[in-house]
């Protein structure tokens, strides 16, 4: 019998999922896995039950938040032959799963990691060494989602996020940095950074055009200190638009690899988890590094 192995954040969104366990076994064992399962104990568990279980079994299902699909990527990325990975997706903002076009119904998505989906090689980032799956990002907002408590975000889904971001705004201030991606440099005053491999952010879809989740390439958006303030209210509303084009202080481009100095040391976010504060962070492209399924 072929084995599988659950990792199950039974905190993770609003704490629905140890409800749907039963079901989701049992379309497991009807496409003929042995599941063994395991609860994740506390912040940073997902990781280490990964990496020192995940050798044993030929599937690895994540269960849980972006955070907990997040550390079980960190810990199966330490492995020289990381199993295949499959996740059912039960968090409160569940970017992951939009890029990866996964149900939001356990038993669905349950049936998508056991058989149904479509194995893909997805690239995954490096933040000064630190994997993360869909997102590193700093500046404006981008404390919001590792500093909203989790009781609120239960609570409120990404609502909270929204409410939060409207509370800082008077606290922004942008900082200098130097960027240097791909053999081009550019020195400027920069409000929001954000390195991406993904199709939501936050809960908000972004623009598809160019987005290719295997190709080795970041999407790289960054929103530059204006001449005007309509500069800067272009710049934010672009992130979200249709139009990938960068318009107003919002500049937007492609890029495998990624060196941010600064002489002060900036907060990053990777996978809306805190992601260190240093003064040189380097962002790195490991292209088809994991075998995801996804949905078809
Ligand atoms: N038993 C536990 N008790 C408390 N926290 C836990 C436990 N297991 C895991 N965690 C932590 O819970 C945090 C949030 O998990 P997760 O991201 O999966 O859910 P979420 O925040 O509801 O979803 P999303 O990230 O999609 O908004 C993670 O940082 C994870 O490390």
């Amino acid at each position: 019998m072929k084995e599988a192995l659950l990792i199950y954040n039974p905190t993770s969104g609003k704490g629905q999922l140890p409800g749907s366990l039963s079901p989701v076994l049992d379309v497991f064992t009807k496409a003929g896995w042995l599941v063994t399962v395991y609860p994740t104990q506390c912040k940073g568990d997902a990781v280490r039950a990964a990496k020192e279980l995940g050798p044993r079994f030929q599937r690895v299902v994540c269960a849980g938040g972006d955070g907990t699909l997040s550390e079980t990527v960190t810990g199966l990325m330490e492995l020289s032959a990381p199993p295949m990975l499959g996740y059912i997706p039960s968090g409160s903002t569940n970017d992951c799963a939009t890029t990866l076009n996964l149900p939001r119904s356990p038993i669905k998505s349950a049936a998508v990691a056991a058989g149904e989906g479509e194995p893909f090689h997805i690239d995954i980032g490096k933040l000064n060494g630190q994997p993360f799956v869909y997102v590193a990002a700093f500046g404006a907002f981008t404390h919001v989602a590792y500093a909203t408590p989790q009781d609120l975000k239960n609570t409120f889904g990404h609502l909270a996020y929204v409410v939060e971001g409207i509370a800082s705004l008077p606290t922004i201030s942008p900082y200098h940095l130097k960027v240097e991606y791909d053999g081009q440099v550019l020195e400027d005053d920069f409000y929001f950074g954000m390195v991406r491999n993904a199709l939501s952010i936050g809960g908000i879809k972004l623009p598809q055009q160019d987005v290719e989740l295997d190709d080795g390439l970041f999407e790289v958006d960054l929103v530059k200190k204006p001449v005007s303030l309509a500069d800067v209210t272009d710049g934010f509303q672009t992130l979200f638009a249709q139009n990938p084009v960068g318009a107003g202080s919002r500049i937007h481009f492609q890029a495998s690899q990624l060196t941010f100095s600064s002489d002060q040391p900036i907060p990053w976010t990777i996978d809306g988890e805190y992601g260190g504060d240093q003064l040189v962070n380097q962002v790195v492209n490991c292209r088809q590094a994991l075998t995801v399924i996804r949905g078809k």
